[in-house]
Formats: C-alpha cells, sequence, structure tokens
C-alpha cells in the first residue's frame, strides 16, 4: 500500500466512524459531480471539523468565501441555532445554482444565502450593509486572494471570532520564499498576516488524508 492509499484507508475509517456522511450531503457531492464540478470540496473528515468548530464557537453567524457545491455550507450550516445566518460567497453561477440545491435539499435553505460573484465585489457590498459580525470566516476560494479575504474577514468579525483558512500547504510551496505561483504567493501573504496582525493569533496544521498532502490555518480576532 502506498503512502496516499494508507492516508486515504485511514481517512475513510475515521469519516465511517466519527463523520459519516448522510443522505443530503452525499446527495450533494454526488449532484456535484453530475453536474460537473471538480472534487475539491473539503474530506468529510474535515466537513465536521468545520462543524465542530462552529458549534465549539457558538457561532450564530458565518461568512464562507467559495461555495463550490454546498458541501462544506451544508456542514456549517448545521452547527447553526435557530434564526442563525450563513452567507456564502460563489464566483460561479453554474457553481450557486448546484449548491442552492443542494442545501435546500438539506433544509437549510432558510439560514444560508448565497451571493454570486467575485468575493472581492461581494465582500464591500456586504460590509456597505454593516451586518452584524460574523462568529466563523471560512475562507476556501481563490487562493491568490487570500489576504484580501482575511483583510475582509477581520473588517466583518468582532473580538472572539474565528477565522479559518483552508488549503494552506500547496504541497509544501508554501514554505519557499522563490516560489512565485500565484496562490503559493497568496497563501504565504495570508500566512505572514495571520502572524503579524495585531488583532489575530493564529496556527496553521499540515494534514494528510483523502485529498492527499494539505493543511489549514486557524484564527482568532482578539480584539
Ligand atoms: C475549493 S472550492 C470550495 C469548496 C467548498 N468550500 C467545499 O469545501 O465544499 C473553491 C470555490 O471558490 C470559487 N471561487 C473561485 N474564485 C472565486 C472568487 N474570486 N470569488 C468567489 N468565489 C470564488 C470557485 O468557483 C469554487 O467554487
Amino acid at each position: 500500500m502506498s503512502e496516499s492509499q494508507l492516508w486515504d484507508a485511514v481517512d475513510t475509517y475515521f469519516a465511517t466512524q466519527l463523520a459519516p456522511d448522510d443522505e443530503a450531503l452525499e446527495a450533494a457531492l454526488r449532484d456535484s459531480e453530475a453536474a460537473g464540478l471538480p472534487a475539491i470540496a473539503v474530506t468529510a473528515a474535515q466537513g465536521k471539523l468545520l462543524q465542530l468548530l462552529a458549534q465549539i464557537q457558538g457561532a450564530r453567524r458565518i461568512l464562507e468565501v467559495g461555495t463550490l457545491g454546498g458541501y462544506s455550507t451544508i456542514r456549517l450550516a448545521r452547527a447553526l441555532p435557530a434564526g442563525g445566518r450563513l452567507i456564502s460567497l460563489e464566483y460561479s453561477p453554474r457553481h450557486a445554482e448546484v449548491a442552492a440545491r443542494n442545501i435546500a435539499r438539506a433544509g437549510l435553505d432558510r439560514l444560508v444565502e448565497i451571493r454570486v460573484g467575485a468575493a472581492l465585489d461581494s465582500l464591500p457590498r456586504l460590509a456597505d450593509e454593516h451586518p452584524d459580525p460574523f462568529d466563523l470566516v471560512f475562507i476556501d476560494a481563490d487562493k491568490e486572494n487570500n489576504p484580501h479575504y482575511v483583510e475582509w474577514a477581520l473588517k466583518l468579525t468582532r473580538a472572539g471570532s474565528l477565522i479559518i483558512v483552508d488549503n494552506v500547504v500547496r504541497g509544501g510551496r508554501v514554505a519557499d520564499p522563490d516560489d512565485t505561483d500565484a496562490d503559493v504567493m497568496g497563501t504565504r501573504a495570508a500566512i505572514e498576516l495571520l502572524g503579524s496582525h495585531p488583532r489575530l493569533t493564529a496556527t496553521a496544521i499540515q494534514t494528510v488524508g483523502a485529498k492527499g498532502y494539505d493543511g489549514f490555518a486557524l484564527a482568532r480576532v482578539r480584539s
């Protein structure tokens, strides 16, 4: 068995025991695949981690950047109490359409709003509405804009809010200062911002699993 097959087998075991997909999550993945969306949603175990983090956080308001087919959106929205709210920003109208159906099937459409467009256009519009602060922000879209998304997350949160940035390892390239790939540079800039910003305290964790070698960063807004 190769290393990645082993990671996959252990992830499947953990997901089966601890984070099994129910009908709505399975259908979300199935319909996303049928609609030709890329298979780049978080894994089952990661989705459950997001749900647990939102629950531990007591999140009532969640902002997501990057909806895809709504798999992570469903996990996050399941952590919300009645009357909670999740706003998810998605560039692709096609992805948003598939996600909206998946979210409705999961019975979460009253809690979730998908806003279509480039997130860097949607975020200032959202800020203009002076929304109540978000308790958790999940950043999982175009990686080159990660530092901008962290900056916007800071504007839209409160002391104690949690900011999660996904896929920060870039196959290990994040540690290479000479790498000029836009996603790597965006991710490095986000990590450096998380580390240097006076209002944030953060860490990042490397992971292995069904999606191979990956990782995420976690930051708490401290003031
Ligand atoms: C990795 S996928 C999100 C996966 C999803 N969070 C999940 O785990 O189920 C990234 C998504 O971000 C969207 N995206 C890419 N660039 C974007 C942008 N500038 N603004 C908003 N969404 C964007 C892509 O269309 C894609 O659907």
